[in-house]
């Protein structure tokens, strides 16, 4: 390991630590012991509370006519639901893992228990093998924890593998990268790297997000115009594979593997860490807003800056009608004068406006320029859940909510989806509101934003720039390659961007039919015919070989035969498209 590598928890730890850590573990241990008839209380009436009261409940929610009665409750009454279950549940969460990841980060030694837990998790496969590979395995991560908002039903036909591995592991600045276990999350990220003057290449906004879930599924931000996809920024990936065998992947190394990873949901093997490239950053983010006022102004404006040889650090644009949006440009910076202390925005402050109303501002005031503290900017659209808040707490953006109740922050979205998505619930989503994002050339912006205007009618939409770098013959990986690359770029590349669209398109706002398979299977389509794709945390409505035509399989699948993923894993389509949806 490089000298300037530093462990998380070093293996010299300094003894001062140790003592701290020596003497809290015997407190630990006699108020254990000295509360043991309490905890005798306490689980009594918690085991009686699961009996007769959340057990039950849970049946009449899922089993009993009553489930649609209550369906229509918590349809109609979510903001009661988010108020007083989701939120206050968040952030008793929220803070028993800031104190859980403060203990570990600050008395365990993280890089010995890696290995150790590594072990763990080869010897449920081995167990798995020897009990005669019943059903195909995945994680264990219930389907309600995950952001994915897809049905996550094959998980009650498969073998479930608890990868329980949380901890950054280590930073070395002198590499550039930061070896991270896969249920590491954004918000763990910035809190450790920001402080210490690092970032991740790709810093993914929403704080719940696990490096796992990016690199297995898709990963992105508002700089990967010049990064690419997050994946992109991966030195080395760490597997177990179906047989219970460790192995790592990089570039020069199981190269086959590595290409063939990204995306594959963990069909290939369980991901048990990944080193990922960090990049100097500084206290605040610089950010200029220029609103456009037509499609075509945004489309060249966009393009220009995308394409140009010396193309701004960070590119958003929040869409707010098809001719109006706001372009958002960034870069790193410290503040030294008065001039730019006066425009400090703290945007997550909770008396703040959400992010993308305070954005929307600019289409009447004109360009503008400001500095948001740089942890800020990462999770400036956690507040808020981009835009999805406001639907479900409508009166969340009012002052009067803001300065009240602000401080609880955004309810998590494993706690919407526990105490809102009843299957009941979930159908009817999928029927009447659209959560997707399509990855398609920067060359289709107009008859993009032109076709989701017409099919959701909903807004805002997100927009990142996105560069796909073309893979050479053999490297080519589910994500297929770009047909028009850039001429004279090494390696070559095409700009691509991602649209997201995520609420209630208008026609069901106003009472009307809406066609949700139509409107999502045209999207599909034109992500097909110009070489894009879907992003599979959602739902998708296309056929198998729909799927096939949008997402290359053949290395993917000789890497399943190569490294004991066939029976061992579900294949990428039997996890992704449930089958009561086929
Ligand atoms: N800006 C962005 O890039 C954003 C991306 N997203 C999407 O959200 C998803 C991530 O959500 P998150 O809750 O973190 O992840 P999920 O738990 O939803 O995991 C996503 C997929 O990755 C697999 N996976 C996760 N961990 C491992 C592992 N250790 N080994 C093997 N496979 C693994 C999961 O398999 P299994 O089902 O077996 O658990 C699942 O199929 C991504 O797919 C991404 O596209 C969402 C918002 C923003
Ligand atoms: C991929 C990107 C961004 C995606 C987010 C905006 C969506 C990812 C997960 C989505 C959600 C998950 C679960 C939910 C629970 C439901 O009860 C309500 C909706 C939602 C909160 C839903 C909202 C949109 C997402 C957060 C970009 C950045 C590439």
């Amino acid at each position: 390991m490089a000298s300037e590598a530093t462990p998380l928890l070093p293996r010299h730890q300094t003894t001062g630590n140790q003592k701290i850590h020596n003497v809290l573990v015997q407190m630990l241990t006699l108020v254990w012991f000295l509360c043991l008839p309490l905890r005798s209380v306490v689980n009594l009436v918690l085991g009686t509370f699961n009996f007769f009261v959340w057990r039950p409940f849970v049946w009449v929610f899922v089993r009993t006519p009553f489930a649609g009665l209550l369906a229509r409750f918590v349809e109609r009454n979510t903001w009661v639901v988010i108020l007083f279950f989701a939120l206050p549940a968040s952030y008793i969460f929220d803070m028993f893992f800031s104190i859980r990841n403060w203990y570990v980060r600050s008395f365990l030694a993280a890089p010995k228990l890696h290995d150790q837990r590594v072990r763990e998790v080869q010897a449920q496969v081995k167990r798995w093998n020897e009990q005669g590979r019943k059903s195909p395995m995945c994680t264990a991560r219930p389907g309600w924890l995950t952001m994915s908002t897809r049905s996550a039903t094959f998980k009650d036909d498969c073998s479930r593998i608890s990868v329980n591995l949380h901890d950054i592991i280590e930073v070395d600045t002198e590499r550039q990268v930061v070896k991270v276990e896969p249920l590491v999350d954004m918000g763990q990220i910035t809190a450790h790297l920001v402080p210490m003057g690092w970032s991740l290449a790709i810093m993914v906004e929403m704080e719940d997000l696990t490096v796992g879930g990016l690199l297995m599924g898709v990963g992105l931000e508002v700089n990967s115009h010049i990064y690419g996809l997050m994946f992109e920024t991966v030195e080395r990936f760490e597997v177990v594979l179906g047989d219970g065998s460790l192995v790592t992947c990089s570039r020069t190394e199981n190269s086959d593997l590595f290409h063939a990873l990204p995306m594959s949901h963990g069909t290939l093997g369980f991901l048990v860490s990944a080193e990922l490239k960090i990049i100097p950053c500084k206290p605040y983010m610089h950010l200029t807003y220029e609103p456009c006022h037509t499609l075509d102004e945004m489309a060249d404006k966009v393009t220009k800056y995308c394409e140009s040889d010396n193309p701004p650090p960070f590119l958003e644009v929040t869409v707010y009608s098809k001719e109006t949006s706001v372009i958002m440009l960034g870069e790193f910076a410290d503040v030294t004068t008065a001039e730019q202390r006066a425009k400090i925005n703290h945007v997550n402050r909770w008396y703040a406006p959400w992010f993308y109303k305070h954005v929307e501002k600019f289409l009447t005031t004109g360009q503008a320029d400001e500095y948001i503290p740089l942890r800020q900017y990462f999770h400036r659209h956690t507040r808020s859940i981009f835009w999805k808040l406001e639907e479900l707490i409508p009166f969340g953006n009012h002052p009067l909510y803001r300065y009240l109740l602000g401080w609880l922050g955004a309810p998590k979205i494993a706690f919407l989806k526990l105490f809102t998505h009843t299957p009941e619930v979930r159908r009817k989503v999928a029927e009447s509101a659209v959560y997707q994002d399509i990855i398609v050339p920067i060359s289709t912006i107009r008859e993009s934003v032109i076709l989701f205007d017409e099919v959701f009618d909903f807004y805002p939409l997100l927009f990142y720039p996105v560069k796909l770098f073309y893979k050479s013959p053999g490297t080519e990986g589910l994500i297929r390659n770009p047909r028009h690359v850039k001429e004279g770029t090494n390696p070559p590349w095409e700009m691509y961007f991602d649209l997201g669209v995520y609420g209630i398109p208008g026609n069901v706002r106003r009472g009307e039919p809406w066609d949700a398979a139509y409107a999502n299977r045209a999207m599909e389509k034109f992500a097909r015919d110009n070489a894009g794709f879907q992003l599979m945390y959602a739902d998708t409505w296309q056929t198998r070989p729909e799927f096939e035509e949008m997402f290359d399989h053949t290395l993917y699948r000789k890497c399943r035969e190569k490294y004991n993923a066939v029976g061992a894993f579900p294949e990428f389509w039997d996890k992704v498209k449930p089958q009561d949806q086929r």
